[in-house]
């Protein structure tokens, strides 16, 4: 199986996004109009609160395909603008493999090119893709995520409704488009939706759906469903969790290249779960601390690139992050651990220079391992000083968690820095969203005990947030996420 991540320069096609069946809407539906109990078959494929302005614009629209890059003219997108640097020429030749592509030399290009220049109007596949969005795909800059419970009222129908109305949102946010009428013709009438990316691409957004360990229960009928290794995080060592920040039935991770198209999918996701469930947490992040094929390595907040020794190779991700096909339903699926990590970063900052790079195991501005010179050397964790000692110190968060030293294990790391503001005692209320996928839990859980007990990092950090989900396989055309659970 070649599993290669999805650049994702092209578009779906007009049944991938519903288009079709959404011409038949002609009703104007509330989002957030949940409570009652509805036919998921209805729902399925299609958005059911689709205007029909923006239905007549989308059947209009012309493929405009070159390879793996798509782009619409006169599409129904928000911007039809191109905007950036690189566009389509580049694209056009550049993503001749294809949004399914072998990734490798014949990869088609990140997100960002080699100057990390961003193009807001490349869309990411979403239907019928051999493993979700936003878990391989080149990290956008920005995400927000945010997390929900079922309501106590909740019952099995309305997660499917939910679970169906929100993939039919999220081919057309993926798309650029908006899920409904932003001024309604009807004066009385509510908006769909919330309008604030009107007028801004696609930007590269990927909306991510989680399942958490709380549905798959003899109360929703799913407990014969659960996931083979789907079940809490156990405590871990050094954890500091708070119960505003942890656990949650479901999770949207949206990631995008612009900040406001990334919120505007989750406040539209989110109106959507009225009655369903509850909001529980959420963090906003911004420049993304890990690196896809072609990105620069970018730098979380201590200073440090973050991502130089990531998942890049086809092969690791079928051994490390997809499911295979024993896994059921959630073949070609994932796990998805999400930490809440703060940063005492006044204390960071006046921490001198080597003991910050002692702390990492690598230099500050280049990157190098510390037995190195450049970024991607390979660090040697066997290397001495003439004195005998380790030149990369056994407890530096390198050496704990490298491949090399935990038997080969590899987890795929997507995280984000964030920052909440202040806190209370006027200091920098910021950190890193650690997300990391994998195909068992259990590698994110043994190395995090051994970085929980041991890190060096451990005195300028904090985890107060913990969770984990299934990420179930992408939708096919004309069915929604997770469907599977309910046949
Ligand atoms: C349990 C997994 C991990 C957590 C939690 C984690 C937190 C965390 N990491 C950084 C910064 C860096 N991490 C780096 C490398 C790295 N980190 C993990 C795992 C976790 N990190 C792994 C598996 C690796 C790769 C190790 C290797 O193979 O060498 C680096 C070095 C650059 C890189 O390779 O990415 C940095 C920097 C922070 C700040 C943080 C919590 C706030
Ligand atoms: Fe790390």
């Amino acid at each position: 199986m070649t599993n290669p991540p999805e650049t994702g320069r092209s578009r779906d096609s007009a049944e991938a996004t519903g288009r079709r069946d959404r011409s038949q809407t002609t009703d104007r539906q509330d989002p957030s109009a949940t409570t009652d109990r509805q036919d998921p078959s209805a729902v399925t494929g299609r958005t059911p609160d689709i205007d029909t302005d923006t239905t007549e614009r989308s059947t209009e629209q012309v493929s405009a395909t070159s390879g793996g890059a798509t782009r619409k003219p006169g599409s129904v997108s928000r911007r039809a603008l191109f905007a950036g640097v690189g566009g389509a020429a580049a694209f056009g030749v550049a993503a001749g493999a294809g949004g399914m592509a072998a990734f490798g030399a014949e990869a088609p290009p990140a997100a960002t090119d080699a100057e990390d220049i961003v193009d807001l109007n490349v869309t990411v596949p979403f239907y019928d893709q051999p493993h979700p969005a936003g878990v391989a795909t080149a990290p956008q800059r920005y995400t927000v995520y945010m997390t929900f419970d079922l309501a106590a009222t909740a019952l099995t129908q309305d997660l499917q409704v939910l679970l169906a109305r929100w993939t039919a949102g999220i081919a057309q946010l993926m798309q650029g488009e908006s899920i409904g009428a932003v001024e309604p013709d009807r004066p009385d009438a509510v908006a769909t939706d919330t309008g604030e990316a009107e007028g801004l691409g696609p930007a590269s957004l990927t909306v991510t759906v989680g399942l958490g360990p709380g549905i798959f229960t003899d109360a929703y009928g799913l407990a014969d469903k659960r996931p083979a290794l789907l079940q809490d995080l156990p405590r871990i060592p050094g954890d500091q969790l708070q119960e505003e920040f942890t656990g949650g039935d479901l999770s949207l991770q949206a990631c995008a290249d612009d900040p406001q198209v990334a919120y505007h999918a989750i406040r539209d996701l989110a109106r959507m779960v009225t009655g369903t469930a509850h909001t529980r947490w959420a963090v906003m992040g911004f420049g993304r601390a890990s690196a896809g094929p072609g990105q620069q390595t970018p730098r979380n907040l201590l200073g440090f690139k973050d991502g130089t020794r990531n998942i890049t190779e086809a092969a690791d991700y079928d051994r490390f992050v997809w499911l295979g096909e024993d896994a059921g339903w959630m073949s070609g699926g994932t796990y998805q651990v999400v930490r809440k990590i703060m940063m005492t970063i006044e204390t960071w900052d006046f921490d001198r220079i080597s003991d910050q790079q002692q702390i990492f195991g690598r230099t500050k501005l280049e990157g190098a391992p510390l037995t190195g010179q450049a970024e991607f050397d390979t660090p040697d964790f066997a290397a001495t000083t003439a004195e005998g000692d380790p030149v990369i110190d056994p407890t530096s968060h390198i050496a704990l968690a490298a491949h090399e030293n935990n038997d080969g294990v590899k987890i795929l790391r997507r995280s984000y820095n964030f920052t909440d503001g202040m806190n209370p005692e006027g200091l920098l209320d910021a950190g890193l969203l650690f997300i990391s996928y994998q195909n068992d839990p259990e590698n994110f859980v043994t190395l995090q005990q051994k970085l929980g007990r041991f890190d060096l990092l451990n005195e300028y950090i904090r985890h107060v947030g913990s969770a984990i989900f299934a990420v179930p396989p992408a939708p096919r055309t004309g069915g929604y996420i997770g469907q599977a659970l309910f046949e």
